[in-house]
């Protein structure tokens, strides 16, 4: 079988489902600022993208906020190791999140295991409050660590790609969200 790293992005066009439309992404961002707003009103808010996936989501989410915001970034990625899997952090937020409300944003919750870091870093960190909201959800059966406050869409148990999240590292920019199909 071929290195899958060395496949042409159209290989995985042509090998995966549509399992949300564009127009499905759209209401389900519509439905996630709606939820945030509720949830936020009156308050001012630090909105915490996890690269690289998240930044999507930030992307959209940003044009429907109608609240105080400013914007901050992370990069932890899990690395999958011998022994288990753990977080590698590349990149801490820059703002003092002493006090803040901060929203993470992600592209999915698959085991959970990146976003209670990150939740447990914002913590630690003496955010006020941390709220957490993700693109996708992951019906994969495990019990997770955490439970996102706020879900755009839940996704098969399948590896899935679009809006954020890559196929070996292409179309994180497909406006739909496409599951790769098993042999
Ligand atoms: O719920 P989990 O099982 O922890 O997995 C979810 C994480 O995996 C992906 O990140 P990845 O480390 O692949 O980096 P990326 O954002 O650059 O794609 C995704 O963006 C989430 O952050
Ligand atoms: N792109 C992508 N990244 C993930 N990280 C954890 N699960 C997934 C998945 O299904 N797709």
């Amino acid at each position: 079988m071929q290195d899958p790293h060395t496949q042409s992005p159209d290989y995985w066009l042509a090998n995966s489902d549509v399992v949300f439309t564009e127009a499905e992404v759209t209401q389900a961002l519509d439905r996630m600022a709606h939820a945030l707003h509720e949830r936020l009103a009156g308050q001012s808010i630090l909105l915490l993208c996890v690269m690289r996936g998240g930044l999507y989501l930030a992307g959209q989410l940003m044009q429907r906020l109608q609240l105080p915001a400013r914007l901050d970034y992370l990069q932890a990625n899990r690395y999958h190791g011998t022994s288990g899997s753990d977080i590698v952090w590349a990149k801490a937020p820059e703002f003092d999140l002493a006090g803040q409300t901060v929203v993470v944003l992600d592209d999915i919750l698959d085991e959970g295991i990146t976003l209670a870091e990150v939740v447990r870093h914002c913590q630690q960190a003496g955010a006020k409050q941390v709220l957490t909201a993700v693109l996708t959800d992951k019906d994969n059966g495990l019990t997770k660590p955490l439970k996102a406050d706020v879900v755009g869409l839940t996704v098969p148990n399948r590896y899935v790609f679009g809006c954020g999240m890559d196929v070996y590292g292409w179309w994180r920019n497909l406006p739909e969200i496409r599951a790769l199909r098993v042999a």
